[in-house]
């Protein structure tokens, strides 16, 4: 990517994509161009193609999605399926219309079939039946990637997908019910320490394996990405290293400094009972993540505590 190319983060306010914002201007990148969802709904087909007709951005940055844990996945099951494939329809079609010269798309771990072989490889993907709670996502996601490697091959547009895995970092949605689990045992854990509470409830058996890669990393990832690979073929983003969720939360706990019990709720779902990514291709092309999980989550803790 060139210093002065107009390059577009779409989802700017974002976990993902703030932090995709602050690396580029960190890189010396000025031409960056954003929206809000209120300035810009991309879910609207005919506002986003009035939005690409105007600025012509050079590159895309697809950080803009209906995003949420567990249990938002699964209430939210339409949302989670017609939002993802409106704002993915409407911002990869009109890359391609405008002549973006690349797009990135942002699938998530959560799309690999439930019960596949660990780690997760690359090629794995529609190779078995989806978790239930985040089918809808998946279904959408899958459709992102699939659009990308079409155009590709179509239209031979530079459109390349890339595979996270849980993230978690500055910009986090804490909300009680639908955050993803580490922000939302960095509040629970916090809010029983701040209120002399002896309990901390953690949803399900404890036993699901994640992993975790701070925003930050991701974000130099997805640079690194954009600067370096062209293929069809997605690429895993992770650390390569994963923990239960009962020793997620015992090192939350640590890191706050609560010392009171961990109590599980079975009637809340599990999910997906392991989903270790392969990171060898990224690391053969030279990339490694650097945040370990202990810092991330004292780095979270401090963003948690200046925002609520
Ligand atoms: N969080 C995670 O653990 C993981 C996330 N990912 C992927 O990373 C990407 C970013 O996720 P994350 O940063 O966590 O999500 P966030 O919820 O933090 O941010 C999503 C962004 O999308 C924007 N957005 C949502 N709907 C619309 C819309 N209709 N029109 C315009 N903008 C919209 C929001 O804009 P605004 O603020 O202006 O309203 C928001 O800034 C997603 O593609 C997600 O699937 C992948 C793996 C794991
Ligand atoms: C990133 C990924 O995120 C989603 O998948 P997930 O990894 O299952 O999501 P999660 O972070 O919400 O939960 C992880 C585990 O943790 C347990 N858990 C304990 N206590 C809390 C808790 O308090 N909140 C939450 N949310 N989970 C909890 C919870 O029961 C589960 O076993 C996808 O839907 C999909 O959207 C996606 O992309």
């Amino acid at each position: 990517m060139e210093k002065n190319a107009k390059i577009y983060v779409a989802g700017h306010r974002g976990m993902v994509g703030s932090a995709i914002y602050r690396k580029l201007q960190k890189e010396g990148y000025e031409n960056i161009i954003t929206r809000t969802s209120e300035e810009l709904d991309l879910r609207n087909q005919q506002a986003v193609t009035d939005f690409f007709a105007a600025e012509k951005p050079d590159y895309v940055f697809l950080a803009a999605a209906k995003v949420g844990g567990i249990e938002a996945n699964n209430t939210y099951r339409a949302d989670f399926l017609y939002e993802n494939l409106a704002i993915q329809n409407n911002v990869i079609h009109n890359a391609y219309v405008n002549g973006v010269k690349k797009l990135m798309f942002l699938g998530s771990s959560c799309i690999y079939p439930k019960m596949a072989p660990q780690p997760l490889k690359e090629d794995y993907l529609l190779t078995g039946t989806l978790e239930h709670t985040n089918e809808p996502y998946a279904i959408a996601k899958i459709a992102g990637i699939k659009m990308c490697d079409a155009y590709r091959a179509q239209y031979g547009c530079n459109f390349i997908s890339v595979m996270p895995t849980n993230l978690y970092g500055f910009n986090d949605n804490y909300h009680p019910q639908n955050s993803h689990v580490l922000p939302a045992l960095i509040r629970k854990v916090h809010e029983a320490k701040v209120n002399d509470k002896k309990e901390v409830v953690v949803w399900g058996s404890g036993a699901p394996m994640r992993e975790f890669l701070f925003a930050d990393d991701l974000a130099d990832a997805c640079y690194f990405l954009m600067q370096n690979y062209n293929e069809p073929n997605l690429i895993n983003i992770g650390t390569g290293h994963d923990l239960t969720i009962k020793d997620l939360a015992l090192l939350i706990a640590a890191v706050l400094g609560f010392d009171g019990e961990l109590v599980f709720d079975a009637t809340k779902p599990d999910g997906t009972p392991r989903k270790l990514m392969d990171v060898s291709k990224l690391h053969s092309l030279g990339w490694k993540h650097k945040i370990e999980l202990r810092e991330g989550i004292s780095l979270a803790y401090q963003d948690f505590e200046s925002r609520y």
